[in-house]
């Protein structure tokens, strides 16, 4: 009991510190964004509804028991079953991070990218990090059929672009799927730097080489 309790006040400090870290480096605005972390017991912590990503109290989060139940806190994200979907498809992840940070939004409303991995292998870490990016089609935020099309990629994937919106990422740990999301969005400007540019992208084998470590 004693060390649930201080495994949630602890993820309750680091949701509120990555938020501030992501929001204070624009990597989301206004109140664009959630972030979740799961209890070794299975009971999700969530980010409130409408709440800045730059200034989150640790104790209004929103809690969910492990069948999904909103049982303290704040009212929750309106991407909650978006969250409870990305749980549910990697089952080893301890945190999800969904943000609309600009590269990676702009590349979500290109025409003409690969939906199966809308971004090219550019650089190792992006490799090693993030690995293969689907889209999911646009449905609006908090919509049900957006959380069912992002389970359905994150069986493949644990970072997932939703269409006209911006990328969700999961992670065994909050500071892994932060790691994640960031090289996501460096990638994504990157892409857009060198749109127009002949590309050489790391090849197949490379990126094999790169999985099997
Ligand atoms: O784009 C949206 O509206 C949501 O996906 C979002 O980013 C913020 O929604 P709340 O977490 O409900 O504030
Ligand atoms: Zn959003």
């Amino acid at each position: 009991m004693t060390s649930i309790l201080s495994e949630e006040t602890r993820l309750r400090d680091e949701i509120a510190e990555v938020g501030k870290s992501l929001f204070d480096r624009c990597f989301t605005f206004g109140s664009t964004g959630n972030i979740s972390a799961r209890l070794s017991n299975g009971e999700l912590l969530m980010t409130p509804t409408n709440a800045s990503m730059g200034s989150l109290d640790p104790a209004r989060l929103s809690k969910f028991t492990a069948e999904g139940v909103h049982v303290g806190g704040d009212k929750p994200t309106k991407e909650a079953f978006l969250h409870q979907c990305m749980y549910c498809a990697r089952g080893n992840s301890g945190a999800v991070v969904h943000l609309h940070s600009t590269h990676a939004v702009a590349v979500s409303i290109l025409e003409g990218l690969d939906p199966d991995d809308v971004l090219p292998p550019l650089t190792a870490y992006y490799v090693m990090r993030v690995g293969r990016l689907p889209m999911a089609p646009y449905f609006p935020p908090g919509d049900a059929a957006l959380a069912e099309a992002v389970r359905e990629r994150a069986e493949h994937s644990h970072a997932v672009l939703l269409a006209n919106h911006g990328p969700v990422v999961a992670g065994k740990t909050l500071k892994e799927a932060q790691y994640a999301m960031e090289e996501l969005e460096e990638t994504a400007k990157l892409f857009l730097m060198l749109r127009g540019e002949r590309l050489r992208p790391l090849t197949p084998e490379q990126v094999d080489a790169l999985r099997q470590t």
